[in-house]
């Protein structure tokens, strides 16, 4: 048996939900750039669930249902509270909410279409207020209650701080959500087809995927950017930063990508993003040092800015804590792996690889009392 170490280039699932080729990114066949360019949240959010772009009727039933199922179960808000939020990491403690939020749905054990199609709605619902709620809870205040009559983008930024977002930062937010959304067999969501695939249900899939997401060479990468710029501190140290960094052998946050080898499609996006609202909020300065820190690493590594990259800067931007980029970057993601759930699901065979054993073999025991 010939080990393909990380699984590159192995093909272990077929989907129609995203495809990568080419370096060109498409959900369900549509272009990521015109729906990062023409399309909300919701819209993704029915396409990637459906196969289908949705009617005028079907959006404002999808954003209608959203609405009605944003909000928590009381005792879920009352554990968040019983917590030091301030000593645990945000993804852990939404790995933990995710999971708790199981055993308030009556559902949850129910594996039918139907009752997954109905989690599938409330959970895509509860992550944004979850999110909202942690960091509303860890600075002291009381959660806000969502808006029935916000979209989606608009309600996640509300929940924050309580404060009608202005269109520039409903227009990013909404950007950044559709650009996150799906990436075909990316790590958490092949973590959340193994575990569906065994039959377990769509919250055990989901809290799997969060710990895989979690990691900074994968989603925890966003975060890890923002802390290298904070590093960094400013332009003048960033060229010293990185020749130290690659002296060391380390690797630069937000950089390469196991797919994309001449670039990631949603960086560009991003990259303008960060360029507007970094000069929107007078902080030009980490943009500019981003410009750089990519410039260099594309002209010492040949390697580009992926998705965790700009995104960092466009977050701080909009005053979020860096510690909760990832966290952004799950709710996007949760309409992305609940759509894989519903496919693997709707096709199932377990998952269930082999290792190649590399061990000793044919060892002698020895009784305990004799072992030295
Ligand atoms: C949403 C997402 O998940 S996007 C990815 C987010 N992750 C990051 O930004 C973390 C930084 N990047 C990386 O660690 C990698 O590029 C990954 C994990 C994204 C892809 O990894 P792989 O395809 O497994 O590549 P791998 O880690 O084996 O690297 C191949 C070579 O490129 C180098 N390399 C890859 N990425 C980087 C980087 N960001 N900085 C410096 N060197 C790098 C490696 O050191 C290695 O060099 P070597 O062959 O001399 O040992
Ligand atoms: O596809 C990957 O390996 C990682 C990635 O960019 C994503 O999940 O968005």
């Amino acid at each position: 048996m010939a080990v393909v170490k990380g699984l590159e280039g192995v093909v272990a699932a077929e989907s129609k939900i995203s495809s990568i080729i080419d370096d060109q990114l498409t959900y369900a066949g549509y272009s990521i750039d015109d729906l990062a360019s023409n399309s909300s949240f919701e819209e993704v959010i029915y396409l990637l669930w459906h196969d289908e772009l949705p009617t005028e009727e079907q959006l404002a039933q999808l954003k209608g249902e959203l609405a009605a199922q944003a909000k928590l179960p009381e005792p879920v808000i009352e554990h968040l509270k019983s917590f030091d939020l301030k000593a645990v990491h945000p993804m852990a403690a939404l790995r933990t909410a995710v999971s708790l939020l199981g055993l308030y749905d009556e559902d949850a054990e129910v594996n039918t279409p139907e009752a997954n199609a109905k989690k599938a709605i409330r959970l895509q619902a509860q992550i944004a207020t979850l999110v909202a709620t942690f960091s509303r809870i860890r600075s002291g205040q009381e959660p806000v209650t969502p808006r029935e009559d916000y979209s989606y983008a608009a309600n996640f930024l509300y929940m924050f701080n309580e404060k009608e977002p202005s269109d520039i930062e409903i227009e990013a937010m909404n950007k950044a959500l559709v650009l996150h959304a799906d990436h075909e067999l990316n790590a958490s969501t092949f973590t959340a087809r193994v575990c569906v695939g065994t039959l377990s249900d769509m919250y055990s899939g989901l809290t799997a995927a969060i710990g895989a997401l979690k990691g900074p060479l994968h989603g925890g990468a966003n975060e890890a950017v923002m802390e290298m710029l904070f590093d960094i501190g400013e332009i003048d140290n960033v060229e010293p930063y990185l020749e130290k960094k690659f002296a060391n052998k380390e690797k630069i946050m937000g950089m390469g990508h196991r797919v994309y080898k001449s670039g990631d499609p949603r960086a560009k996006f991003l990259k303008e993003m960060s360029r507007e609202l970094t000069e929107i909020s007078g902080q030009t300065k980490w943009y500019e040092m981003s410009v750089k820190v990519e410039d260099i690493v594309k002209r010492e590594k040949n390697l580009p800015a992926n998705v965790d990259f700009y995104s960092a800067t466009c977050y701080y931007s909009l005053g979020i804590d860096h510690d909760l980029y990832t966290p952004i970057f799950t709710v996007s993601r949760f309409s992305g792996w609940i759509a894989h759930i519903l496919e693997q699901y709707s096709d199932n065979r377990l998952i269930r690889p082999r290792a190649e054993y590399v061990g000793e073999t044919h060892r002698t025991f020895t009784a305990l009392e004799e072992r030295v």
